[in-house]
């Protein structure tokens, strides 16, 4: 929630989505304002509500009966997203279909101890974005999938571009056909970025515990941690690794 990227009218609008591998059991918020982690509310929205995806003013409603806090609108407004918004609306340079740089989608996959896997992805969108635009993030297939039987998938990147082709959904249909998890990201990511030009990321984690990373987009701040061992990175061809039990 705070800090955000801002839509053009400069309100922290949010998307998110998350969901169980187990039993493909998934929630989404979208155009949600005023609260601080609206992961938490698709959470709810999975596990306390015959639905998958609430939106706008009846998503705040249910939050507002399950006692999610109310955050003023100015408190999830930095310093930082304000000048970006500054920045945006005076360049000049039409909207590419990149990812601008460094803002802040989250995404996480996880394999538990019992071998099922989840995904959940949450994000302030794009920069300057229209009022109720909603991305790629909060929908299931675009913004994330997870099935047991596959694997877990969470996306970054232009999110029109990633709602065009199903991202999430289409990488592990590679990985179903009998593709790497990283060559499925390939040519997912390629396939994107030759249609639209699209730039994007993903991060995949499957049943046996093999996980990869791929980005089209200039750099992807990412983590991952198994078997003691954290490895990291940000840019292309620079992964630290440490240990754990060092941190
Ligand atoms: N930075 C991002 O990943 C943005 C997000 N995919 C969106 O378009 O809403």
């Amino acid at each position: 929630g705070c800090g955000s990227v801002l839509n053009v009218n400069g309100e922290v609008e949010m998307d998110a989505s998350i969901m169980s591998g187990k039993d493909l059991s998934s929630g989404a918020v979208s155009a949600v304002r005023c609260i601080a982690n609206p992961i938490k509310l698709a959470r709810l929205v999975m596990e306390k509500t015959p639905h998958c995806f609430l939106t706008d003013r009846g998503a705040a409603e249910f939050a507002a009966a399950m006692g999610v806090r109310e955050v003023p609108r100015e408190q999830l407004v930095t310093e930082r997203s304000r000048k970006r918004l500054e920045k945006e609306k005076h360049c000049k340079s039409a909207p590419k279909p990149e990812p601008q740089k460094h803002l802040g989608t989250v995404g996480a996959v996880a394999l538990d101890s019992k071998g099922d896997v989840a995904y959940a992805t949450s994000t302030g969108g794009i920069v300057n974005k229209m009022v109720g635009r909603v991305g790629d993030s909060p929908c299931i297939g675009s913004g994330g999938y997870a099935d047991n039987d596959i694997g877990a998938i969470s996306t970054t990147g232009h999110g029109e571009s990633i709602l065009k082709v199903n991202l999430a959904r289409l990488t592990l249909f590679h990985v179903e056909q009998g593709k790497t998890l990283e060559e499925a990201a390939e040519v997912s990511l390629g396939y994107m970025k030759s249609k639209l030009k699209g730039l994007g990321g993903v991060i995949l984690v499957n049943k046996a515990g093999d996980w990869a990373v791929k980005w089209t987009s200039e750099s992807m701040p990412w983590a991952a941690a198994q078997a003691g061992k954290l490895h990291c990175g940000i840019d292309l061809n620079a992964t630290s690794i440490t240990d754990l039990d060092l941190l």
